[in-house]
This record gives C-alpha cells, sequence and structure tokens, in this order.
C-alpha cells in the first residue's frame, strides 16, 4: 500500500529578483511520508532554492506547495511547528555555548523545563558532544558545527525535517555519525528531505532520490530503480553522468 503523501509540489517555478533565468522550472513531485527523499546535482543546479521554498524561506515566483494538506500563505505557523529545518549554513550563535544555542531555539517552539533539558542531553550524547556542551560554538570545529545545527533542528521531534547539505565539509567519523542519527529519526516515522552532492551517501542511505540540473528534475524513482533504467549503470554515479553529462565529485 501506497504511504499517503506529506509535501506535494506542482508546477513550481523560482526565478530571483533582477534575473532574467528561472533557476526553478516546472518542478512537481509527491513525496511520501516516511521516506528519505535525496535530492541531488551539481552546484548551482537549484536544490537550496527548491528545498528553501520547500520549507518556506523562499516565495515560489508560481506554483504550489503543499505540506500536509496545508499551504504556507495560507497556513505558516501550522506548517512550521512541525516541520525542522536544518540549513547549509550554520544557524548558531559563536559566543553561546552549544546547550544555550540548543535550548534558545528548541523554546521558540515551546519545549522547556526538564524535558527540554533531558531532550539536549540525549542529542548530545547521541552525536558524541555531551563532553563539549557547554563550550561556546566558536572553539567547534566544521563538524561538531554541523552536528548542534541537526540537534537544533530536530529537537523538537518535526513530522518532517529538511536539511541542505548536511555532510557537506565534514569528515567520515562525522558524517557516518550524522547519517546514522538521521536513519533512527526516519526509523521513529520522521520524513527526511535533503540534499546532497555525495552521490554514494545518498544511494545507501535515500528511499527515493531525485536528480536536479538547471532547475529541472531530470529523474525520480528509487535509488536501484535509477541504476536499472540507466544503460551500463552500476551505480548513482554512472546514472548522474548519463543524465547530465556531469562527473560529480563525491568528495567529503
Ligand atoms: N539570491 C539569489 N539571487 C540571484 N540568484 C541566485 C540567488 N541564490 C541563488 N541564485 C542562483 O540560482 C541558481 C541555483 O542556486 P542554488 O543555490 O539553488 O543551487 P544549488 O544546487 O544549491 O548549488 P550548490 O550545490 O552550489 O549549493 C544558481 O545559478 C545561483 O547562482
Amino acid at each position: 500500500m501506497m504511504s499517503k503523501s506529506v509535501i506535494e509540489i506542482s508546477n513550481l517555478y523560482k526565478q530571483y529578483q533582477h534575473t532574467n533565468n528561472f533557476v526553478v522550472k516546472d518542478v512537481s513531485l509527491v513525496i511520501p511520508e516516511k521516506e528519505i527523499f535525496g535530492l541531488l546535482g551539481p552546484n548551482g543546479a537549484g536544490k537550496t532554492t527548491l528545498i528553501s521554498i520547500l520549507c518556506g524561506l523562499l516565495k515560489p515566483t508560481s506554483g504550489n506547495v503543499v505540506i500536509f494538506d496545508k499551504q504556507y500563505n495560507k497556513q505558516q505557523k501550522e506548517i512550521h511547528q512541525q516541520i525542522g529545518v536544518v540549513p547549509q549554513e550554520y544557524a548558531l550563535y559563536p559566543t553561546l555555548t552549544a546547550r544555550e544555542n540548543i535550548i534558545y531555539f528548541a523554546s521558540m517552539y515551546g519545549l522547556k523545563g526538564k524535558e527540554l533539558h533531558q531532550k539536549v542531553d540525549k542529542a548530545l550524547k547521541r552525536l558524541g558532544l555531551l563532553n563539549f556542551a557547554d563550550k561556546k560554538i566558536v572553539t567547534f570545529s566544521g563538524g561538531m558545527k554541523r552536528r548542534i545545527n541537526l540537534i537544533v533542528g530536530m529537537l523538537h521531534t518535526p513530522k518532517i525535517l529538511f536539511l541542505d547539505e548536511p555532510t557537506v565539509g565534514v569528515d567520515v567519523h562525522s558524517k557516518n555519525v550524522i547519517i546514522e542519527f538521521l536513519k533512527e529519526l526516519n526509523e521513529k516515522g520522521t520524513t527526511i528531505v535533503y540534499t546532497s552532492h555525495h552521490l554514494t551517501e545518498a544511494e545507501n542511505f535515500c528511499t527515493d532520490i531525485a536528480i536536479i540540473d538547471h532547475g529541472e528534475i531530470f529523474a525520480h524513482d528509487t535509488p536501484k530503480n535509477l541504476i536499472n533504467a540507466t544503460k551500463n549503470a552500476s551505480n548513482l554515479e554512472d546514472v548522474f553522468i548519463e543524465l547530465t553529462g556531469k562527473q560529480l565529485r563525491d568528495d567529503v
């Protein structure tokens, strides 16, 4: 039986002000509940623009986004209570500690008291950062900041978690910790929507993948079906090169 859809995107277009081109072009997608959906594409393909529209940070030029049967122009607050956002840029206060940052953002979702403190400790421990809880963010490495960014986005237990390149620029250890943590959240019921450059990571992690280039979705299917449907492809990288004509460096 098909899962019910939690995100429905129809005929989405985006053109930034004072530019001549659309950077998202006629994108229509349905994302079912409990999916791990990966949006893959080369630099400048439109991944950040599209995911920013889906989490309500940007307005589309035209088209429609429906999340849990709700639309941003009518029920923005209701949608925001049910989603979590982990942006590509660190959304953290550098001179506050990790714990202070997390508590500051979590309190905006109404988390407080003992429950909040227990959740903070549990997440910090799970992501290997409990010993750094009371250190200032300014002293953290890129991988540690990414993990705090992730806790900030998920502590209120969102039904959908949007992540823009959550593993970019981090070492293998941080990357594995992040991916394993996201898998656990997904097993507990969170739908994950993420963008990435990492084809091998996405192939192993995602239940469904859309490949975007020049603002257009070229393909959308399970990793296995994408590979099977592409002549001589043995992995997602082969599919990607066939569809976009580009080699996407699977860098750290
Ligand atoms: N604020 C903006 N104003 C004008 N053009 C923009 C703006 N933000 C992004 N763009 C352009 O829109 C296109 C898509 O950019 P976007 O950041 O969505 O791509 P991306 O796939 O996320 O790239 P990357 O992998 O490098 O992060 C690019 O050509 C970019 O230069």
